[in-house]
């Protein structure tokens, strides 16, 4: 073995190891945490690990049928140890591998493991006590399986102790969040969909905003920040928050991802209706057509996933527009718009750069004790879906989402409004949803960048709210006399990230990374990876 020691710096290891049955050359550079080994078989593939990817480093106890094959016969007693890192793989799905180095001198494999042991209590980002919250009852039901046998032994492999609460009804997970000495943990996990995902990030916001006294019924209240990150296991229906921020809805990825302690902060919306506090939402607010899908999916819960399907037929074939007034301030902070080309990937400029100027806005107004009063536009209409997106909402059944480009951490969310038109235009509409083209090429819909805005119907306009709530009985059934009906006597419901909300009048406003979750973002799927890992590659062996 050689050690390698420029003055002031972390040594680099460098020692001939046996791999399986022949021999290789690996390389700690401790200074850059970086592992590297040039495989001896598979063509002499190159094997290049950060540390911050390495998931644990054991002693390994050789087996006997390893022993009597090949080399080992040779060796008194070999000593061996075994590296467990993340193999990232197409389409952002990271597995974990394992790869087991040997040597007959016991000194020499002490040395290597220590090293990479120290070099992973280096990482200080990763949680080693976390909260895990399973629905049972979540997707096709299996949110209980997927964590004990997928999810469970890599957190016991990390040496991540956890505290497992299986729910045993809706809002078990938000109420007990309200109570636990959350100080004991470095993150909370969620197994389930994205109504699990709200349900805990309701606990954790909530929590964090009563323990500093802030009033969550007052729209205008600055938000204290949560700096507990919520890790996702997706087993929901939609998994769009999960997906939408890893690339990919997979368990073993989003353990992965919580392991290394990654993090990434994200816009949260909040919702009122006459100072009063009703739900915050991260990634989808529809109204109309998502809403409808929604409250009718609700009643075929025992159909899994496939009730949106079912009721999105349905619903679409109802064909329901609404009318109604919405009022929107545009985002000026940013520098993106809805319409850009590229989108939000991991370490986004924009994203940085957007926190940055709303905190210097905020900054001045603050001086000056003024309120927020920039313009407001106003747009009347008759509306298929109104919906209001923090992020992309990309999901496996919408793989680049409902807005492309929609940034996750950049203080805005992105306004969709698809006016009355015709089913066949509405379905060409649904359709760029889910392939290449774009979804906002049409001269019914609108995308709008804002960081507020407020919606009211015509009918809580006309009649006030008492009223409207008799009226939508009586017309309600009126409606459903007449299948064919497409008029808007009824309104509709809000859908907001999953869950139903009382009121149809609201006020919504976005809070720039208001909260963090164990995920990096989507990480650029290019061929720079490729030729960085080869460069560093040849500079390290
Ligand atoms: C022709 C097909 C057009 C399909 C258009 C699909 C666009 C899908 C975009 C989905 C965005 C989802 C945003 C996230 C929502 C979630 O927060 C939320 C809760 O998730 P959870 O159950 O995991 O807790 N999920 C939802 O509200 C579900 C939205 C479901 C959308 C399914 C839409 C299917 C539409 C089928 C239309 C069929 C038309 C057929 C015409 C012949
Ligand atoms: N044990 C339980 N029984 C019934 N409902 C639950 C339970 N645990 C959580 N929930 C609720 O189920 C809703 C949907 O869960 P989710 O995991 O998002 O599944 P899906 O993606 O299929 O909708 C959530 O809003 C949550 O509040
Ligand atoms: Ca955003």
């Amino acid at each position: 073995m050689e050690q390698q020691l420029p003055a002031g710096r972390r040594p680099r290891l460098v020692s001939s190891l046996g791999l399986g049955q022949r021999c290789c050359e690996v390389t700690l550079d401790q200074e850059r945490g970086l592992l590297a080994w040039r495989h001896p078989r598979r063509g002499g593939e190159n094997y290049f690990v950060p540390t911050s990817e390495i998931i644990a480093v054991e002693e390994t106890e050789l087996n006997k049928k390893q022993r009597n094959t090949g080399k080992w016969q040779k060796l008194a007693k070999p000593h061996a140890f075994t590296v467990y890192y993340v193999k990232k793989a197409r389409n952002h799905r990271w597995w974990c591998r394992d790869v087991t180095f040997w040597c007959g001198d016991e000194n020499l494999c002490n040395q290597w493991t220590q090293a990479l042991k120290e070099l992973l209590e280096m990482q200080k980002c990763r949680p080693k006590q976390l909260l895990v919250y399973i629905n049972p009852y979540g997707g096709k039901r299996q949110g209980k399986k997927i964590y004990e046998q997928k999810v469970a032994p890599l957190f016991s492999l990390a040496s991540i102790s956890t505290d497992v609460v299986i729910t045993e009804h809706a809002n078990h997970a938000k109420d007990n969040l309200f109570e636990v000495n959350i100080n004991k943990y470095d993150g909370v996990v969620c197994v389930g969909g994205d109504g699990m995902f709200s349900e805990v990030m309701h606990g954790l916001i909530g929590r964090m905003q009563k323990d500093s006294g802030i009033d969550q019924n007052n729209p205008k209240a600055p938000l204290v920040q949560c700096n507990i990150r919520i890790g996702i296991i997706p087993a929901g229906s939609t998994d769009c928050v999960c997906y939408s921020t890893v690339g990919i809805s997979d368990p073993v990825t989003s353990a992965l991802h919580i392991i290394v302690g990654d993090s990434q902060p994200l816009d949260v919306s909040s919702v009122h209706h006459n100072n009063t506090f009703l739900k915050y939402s991260v990634s989808l607010l529809g109204y109309g057509f998502y809403g409808d899908i929604l409250k009718d999916s609700e009643k075929k819960r025992w159909m899994g996933p496939m009730r949106y399907d079912y009721s999105g037929f349905k619903t679409f074939l109802s064909h329901h527009y609404y009318e109604g007034t919405i009022s929107f301030q545009p985002a000026k902070h940013t520098l993106g718009s809805p319409r850009d080309k590229d989108s939000c990937r991991t370490g986004c400029y924009i994203c940085k750069e957007s926190e940055q100027q709303l905190a210097e806005q905020q900054k001045k107004c603050g001086l000056k004790h003024e309120e927020d009063e920039e313009e407001w536009k106003v747009i009347k209409g008759k509306f298929l879906a109104i919906n209001a997106v923090n992020m992309s909402c990309a999901c496996p059944r919408s793989p680049k989402g409902l807005s492309p480009a929609a940034h996750l951490a950049d203080g805005s969310a992105d306004l969709i409004l698809v006016r009355k038109c015709s089913r066949f235009d509405f379905l060409r509409h649904l359709v760029r949803n889910t392939n290449q083209d774009d979804q906002f090429d049409f001269s019914f819909v609108d995308v709008y960048r804002v960081k507020s805005f407020q919606f009211t119907s015509k009918l809580s306009e006309d009649n006030g709210s008492n009223v409207t709530d008799i009226g939508k009985k009586r017309f309600g059934q009126f409606c459903r006399d007449h299948p064919a009906c497409c008029c808007n006597i009824a309104d509709s419901t809000w859908n907001c990230d999953g869950e139903t909300l009382d009121s149809s009048a609201i006020e919504v406003r976005v809070h720039c990374q208001l909260m963090k979750l164990f995920a990096r973002g989507i990480e650029e799927n290019c061929k720079d990876e490729a030729a960085y890992s080869h460069s560093s590659i040849e500079h390290l062996l």
